[in-house]
């Protein structure tokens, strides 16, 4: 397992001659381009120091010969339409060149975001109930387009202007190894200078990087449906708007830090450039007065200066460019340091498919798990609790949940010093069997493990200990993929994305026809109130689902989940959402669902219990009860207690939104006692 780096200050620059075979490798597949702009450069780099040697012959020998004679019309004129020519070559190289590595950084830069989006795909789901969604999205938007000057014109511009850099000196000590000298001797102080404001603009990089994100995940929470419903209800809009303007007004000052660090040095080197002309003439009238250095003539000091003057805008850009590298890699350490992150839950090497016709038999075995300890990514976003993958199986056991799990190694953060929190078991030693085409109902106190012990079966979670089987296949053998498309789920708050109902029901089988989709929606109890909208099938269901009631949303579920017909059914039943007619129209959608497929419902309505084959009553992460419905009414016990409690000793069927619901039919609001 690769683990995260930790990025400080001071470790980017180690790490960089580690970094730049990973961003070569992301520009590799277009190495035939880049070699073609690289030799587009170097031509037209060279082809930059011909003018001053034309301009000095047009001195020294069309206009003002040396020799005494007149001016030379003819040389004159071809030497001018060789200027012309020159000039006219290097543009069309620099507009092909300019289209290449536009096409070639933007094509690398979108291979880097398929390849983070996809990595990110990968991640189990611990790691992003870990980690803020903000931050997820700051890494794939801002960072990536963070590095997008490097990969789009950097390293051409690092090339062409090295190239220039190099040409005209070479040049200029043709011309003058004196007059070279006096214009070169400040540029070591130069690149000293250069390397301190480097340093201090990546860390200020880095800062403004940080905060960004943050920003980012604010704008995600507060800014979402779910996050200004929160903000209204609670009345919280003013502290919200505090949070985004604390974090504004930051990203504002290091934003303006970052640009005018190294303005003063780069002012400097622009000034000691201008005057350097006016030295060199200086120079130079005392090299020819003194009689004894070379003769220098009239076009030799025209071409000198002339390239001086080039030597500016490409020595300026090159020390620019390589602080604008410094920074992004600083960003290129964010994103490969997420591309490191191993998904914990991957198809094993040797792992088969699910056959087809397999039944739908569940077991659990000696079944252990804990949650993973969140553990912090190194290049740390402002709260950036990222899980890495963790070390599976050994160690620990026991009762209760608050024997010691086993003890996982989280990615070194904060350089090994985060020590793992104490865990306890979510789930501790269950074994239970469900048969093909069984109703199980899983009840229990709130927080009792009910749902964690569901999400194990299609390996949302891996187990610690023990094992999860379908058909006698323990999962951790299956393919993801065949045994995603044999369990099947329907959550409390069902996920539906801002697309039309049909697009979120072909979710499930895309090339489902439209009476396919019908018939799924009729068995759901959902295909009139569909037919109802405006646009009928076509309607918007607006971000997440908004737009639709709680127990429309959960029939889309249904009708969704089945079209996908998948052996096994998860259910997480929510009727505490749902007004008690929706809750009705729910209960018949789900009886449709639950039939002829082996169902693990996560119960809160009476009548799914009693209807249920076997019942399995969790306490604190173990199976203390099971049985059916008239077996653990007579035990006495935990389930007979929770029966009284939550469904008045068998008289209440749930309880919803405006009231409960009587297994006699009747409802009675506005509801008691909504909690249970
Ligand atoms: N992502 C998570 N990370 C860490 N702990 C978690 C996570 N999800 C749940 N837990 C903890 O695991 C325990 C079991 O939670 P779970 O959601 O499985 O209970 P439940 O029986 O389904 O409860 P409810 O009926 O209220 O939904 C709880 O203590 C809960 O706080």
């Amino acid at each position: 397992m690769r683990s995260a780096q930790p990025l400080s200050s001071s470790k980017v620059s180690d790490s960089e001659s580690s970094l730049l075979p990973r961003i070569w490798a992301l520009l590799r597949p277009y190495r035939g381009w880049l070699a073609l702009v690289g030799a587009a450069i170097v031509v037209s780099a060279l082809l930059g120091v011909v003018p001053p040697f034309l301009t000095r012959a047009v001195f020294d020998r069309a206009l003002f010969p040396t020799d005494g004679s007149g001016v030379h019309l003819t040389l004159l004129l071809w030497l001018v339409l060789a200027m012309i020519a020159v000039t006219l070559v290097s543009s069309l190289i620099s507009v092909g060149q300019s289209y290449l590595t536009t096409k070639v950084g933007n094509l690398s830069m979108a291979d880097l975001r398929e390849r983070l989006f996809a990595h990110l795909e990968k991640m189990e789901l611990a790691f992003f109930t870990s980690t803020k969604t903000g931050s997820i999205q700051s890494r794939l938007a801002n960072d990536v387009g963070g590095v997008r000057s490097v990969l789009t014109s950097t390293a051409s511009s690092i090339l062409s202007n090295a190239v220039t850099v190099a040409a005209s000196l070479i040049a200029m000590v043709l011309l003058s190894w004196q007059l070279t000298l006096l214009a070169v001797a400040l540029l070591p102080g130069f690149v000293y200078l250069q390397r301190r404001v480097g340093a201090r603009r990546r860390v200020l990089a880095r800062k403004t990087q940080e905060s960004l994100s943050d920003m980012t995940a604010i704008t995600e929470e507060a800014l979402s449906v779910s996050g200004v419903l929160l903000t209204k209800v609670f009345n919280q809009s003013e502290a919200e708007l505090a949070r985004y303007r604390s974090e504004n007004a930051r990203q504002t000052e290091l934003q303006v830090r970052q640009a005018m660090a190294g303005q003063g040095f780069f002012a400097v080197v622009g000034t000691f450039m201008a005057i350097t002309p006016a030295l060199v003439y200086l120079l130079a009238g005392y090299l020819i007065s003194d009689g004894s250095g070379p003769a220098i003539s009239a076009g030799t000091l025209v071409a000198f200066s002339t390239l001086q003057a080039r030597l500016l805008q490409p020595l300026v850009s090159l020390m620019r460019v390589t602080l604008d590298v410094q920074t992004s890699m600083a960003l290129f350490r964010r994103i490969f340091e997420y591309l490191d992150l191993q998904p914990a839950i991957v198809d094993r090497p040797a792992a088969v498919e699910l056959p087809a016709d397999s039944p739908g038999k569940v077991e659990l075995d000696d079944v252990h798990f804990a949650y993973p300890t969140p553990v912090r990514l190194s290049t740390a976003d402002p709260d950036p609790v990222a899980l890495r993958s963790l070390g599976r199986g050994g160690g620990g056991g026991g009762m209760r949940g608050f024997s010691a799990p086993p003890t996982r190694t989280p990615v070194a953060a904060d350089e090994g010093r985060t020590e793992p929190r104490p865990r306890r078991w979510a789930v501790a030693g269950t074994s239970l069997v469900v048969e093909p085409g069984q109703l199980a109902a899983f009840v229990g106190p709130s927080g009792a493990g009910k749902t964690t012990l569901c999400y194990l079966v299609p390996r949302l979670y891996e187990v610690d200990r023990g094992a999860v089987r379908i058909d006698g296949f323990d999962v951790r053998d299956l393919t993801m993929s065949s045994l995603a498309d044999a369990v099947g789920m329907v959550t409390q708050d069902p996920y539906l994305f801002h697309a039309s109902i049909a697009d979120n029901l072909r979710y499930a089988k895309p090339d489902a026809t439209d009476a396919e989709l019908h018939d799924a929606a009729t068995a759901a109890n959902i295909h009139d109130r569909i037919l109802a909208f405006d646009d009928s099938y076509d309607t918007l269901v607006g971000e997440r689902g908004f737009r639709l009631s709680g127990g429309e949303k959960q029939r889309l579920a249904i009708a969704r989940v089945l079209l996908k017909n998948p052996r096994v059914l998860i259910l997480d039943e929510a009727t505490s959402a749902l007004d008690t007619v929706s809750e009705r129209l729910v209960q018949r959608a789900l009886a449709e669902v639950m039939r002829g497929r082996t169902t693990l419902a996560i119960a809160h309505r009476l009548s799914t219990i009693a209807h249920a084959d076997v019942i399995f009553v969790i306490d604190e992460g173990e199976l203390v009860e099971r049985g059916t419905h008239a077996e653990l009414l007579a035990r006495q016990g935990l389930y007979a207690k929770l029966h009284a409690e939550q469904f008045g000793g068998g008289q209440v069927e749930c309880r919803c939104t405006d009231g409960v619901r009587f297994t006699d039919g009747t409802v009675l609001a506005p509801s008691s006692s909504r909690e249970y």
